[in-house]
């Protein structure tokens, strides 16, 4: 389980970007998190992460894994070193471990590479390898930031399985995303936040009834509802 209470946060005391933003994510449970560019949503996870430098209120998650926007390396270490590292920092069977990261390995393609510097790697096998080390952890809740850019479709599609088989599996999964067409498909609820507040939370058929749009997509009812949060400041 994931608890949000931010009441205020940012990058300094005097210039919060966030305001009033509260949710929670449940096992079991995807969650989009959308909005415009600008709005906030990497500074949310920012904050549920515990590396922004000023947050005001309470915030609860246990045992989770994070993918990054950006994929960030050990500089220095092979992917299989980094495995090595994973595995000697979380309690896991060493036997179960390696069989899985094998099947990761094999499925993205990335066993000619795997004592290679990540650092060496294309955009997306880095991605591809940031995705493996999270999904290798077992947490009980996933932080994902913006997982789809940068990856071919066959890559997507398997971590659309990785995704639904946690779910299954009871984990929580908290997703950052501007491919809403995709977010439409996967999540159970969604966060839209706008201008560093937090405009909706709920399913699909709420946010279709709070933009006025029955029936309509997620990416229509995202316009209408950003459109008219801008109108109301
Ligand atoms: N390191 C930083 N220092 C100061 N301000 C920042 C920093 N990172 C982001 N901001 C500001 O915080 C606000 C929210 O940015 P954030 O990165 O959370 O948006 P986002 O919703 O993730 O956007 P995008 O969709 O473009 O990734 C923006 O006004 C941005 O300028």
């Amino acid at each position: 389980m994931l608890r949000c209470e931010i009441q205020e946060a940012g990058y300094s005391k005097n210039e919060p970007v966030l305001k009033n933003i509260t949710f929670n994510v449940h096992p079991g449970e995807l969650v989009g998190l959308i909005g415009p560019n600008g709005a906030g949503k990497s500074t949310t996870i920012k904050s549920l992460l515990g590396v922004i430098d000023y947050v005001q209120g309470e915030i609860e998650v246990e045992n989770y894994a994070y993918i990054p926007e950006r994929p960030f390396f050990y500089p220095g270490l092979t992917l299989m070193e980094h495995f090595h590292f994973l595995l000697a920092t979380i309690e896991a069977d060493e036997a179960d471990f390696t069989r899985k990261m094998q099947g990761l390995l094999k499925e993205f393609e990335l066993e000619n590479v795997v004592h290679h510097y990540p650092e060496s790697y294309s955009k997306g096998m880095q991605q591809k390898a940031m995705i493996m080390l999270a999904f290798l952890k077992e947490a009980n809740m996933h932080i994902i930031d913006e997982p789809f850019m940068g990856l071919d479709p066959k890559v997507v599609r398997k971590l659309l399985d990785m995704i639904a088989k946690e779910k299954e599996s009871g984990a929580g999964i908290l997703m950052s995303t501007h491919v809403l067409d995709t977010a439409e498909k996967i999540c159970d609820r969604f966060l839209l936040i706008s201008h560093g507040k937090l405009i909706a939370d709920g399913t699909l058929e709420y946010i279709q009834r709070k933009s006025g749009l029955q029936g309509g997509s997620l990416f229509d009812c995202f316009h209408i509802l950003t459109e008219r949060e801008a109108d109301d400041r």
